[in-house]
């Protein structure tokens, strides 16, 4: 793992150096990190967290949707087949969705597919911070009862979150 950045070092961070670092805080989306670059030196980690969530919000609503279908299912093929990032994998990894028994696997994929078939874009939900298998069990069970605006909503919100802990990993907030 690479030394967690401190806020002098990462406003003194050359763009192309920043646009790596972050390249991956909204999951396959550098586009994010390049845009936020431009907003560079930030007066806080807050400052930056919050450039981009401003970014996210602003975008249309298909970038929006872009973005949500980037995300991999949770313990999907993308897990089985070892193609997930590697911020998706460590995530995976905190709640054991690489390690489920067959039943819970399977409960979970049905329930994935089920969300995907009536919304069009994966179930995304901030793994770290539901912390449990049980919680995001419970949590598809519930979204998938949504209108699509609701998940829309939801879904971004769950994006953010995401994005906020994959920044706090990358710099040292202390
Ligand atoms: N589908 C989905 O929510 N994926 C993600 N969630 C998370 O915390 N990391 C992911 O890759």
């Amino acid at each position: 793992m690479r030394p967690k950045l401190s806020l002098q070092q990462l406003n003194a961070l050359p763009p192309a150096e920043f646009h790596k670092t972050f390249a991956n805080v909204i999951e396959c989306w550098p586009e994010a990190a390049i845009f936020c670059s431009a907003l560079l030196p930030f007066k806080s980690f807050i400052a930056m967290i919050a450039a981009f969530e401003n970014y996210l919000e602003r975008l249309p609503a298909e970038t929006k949707l872009k973005i949500l279908k980037l995300y991999p299912d949770l313990a999907g093929k993308m897990l089985d087949t070892k193609q997930l990032s590697e911020d998706s994998s460590i995530e995976h990894a905190s709640v054991g969705l690489d390690n489920l028994s067959p039943e819970d696997k399977k409960t979970l994929t049905d329930l994935n597919e089920s969300y995907k078939t009536k919304f069009g874009f994966p179930f995304v939900v901030c793994v770290r911070e539901a912390s449990k298998f049980d919680v995001i069990l419970r949590s598809v069970s519930e979204r998938i009862h949504h209108t699509v605006e609701q998940e829309l909503e939801i879904a971004l919100g769950e994006v953010k979150k995401i994005c906020r802990l994959r920044i706090l990993q990358l710099v040292d907030n202390l």
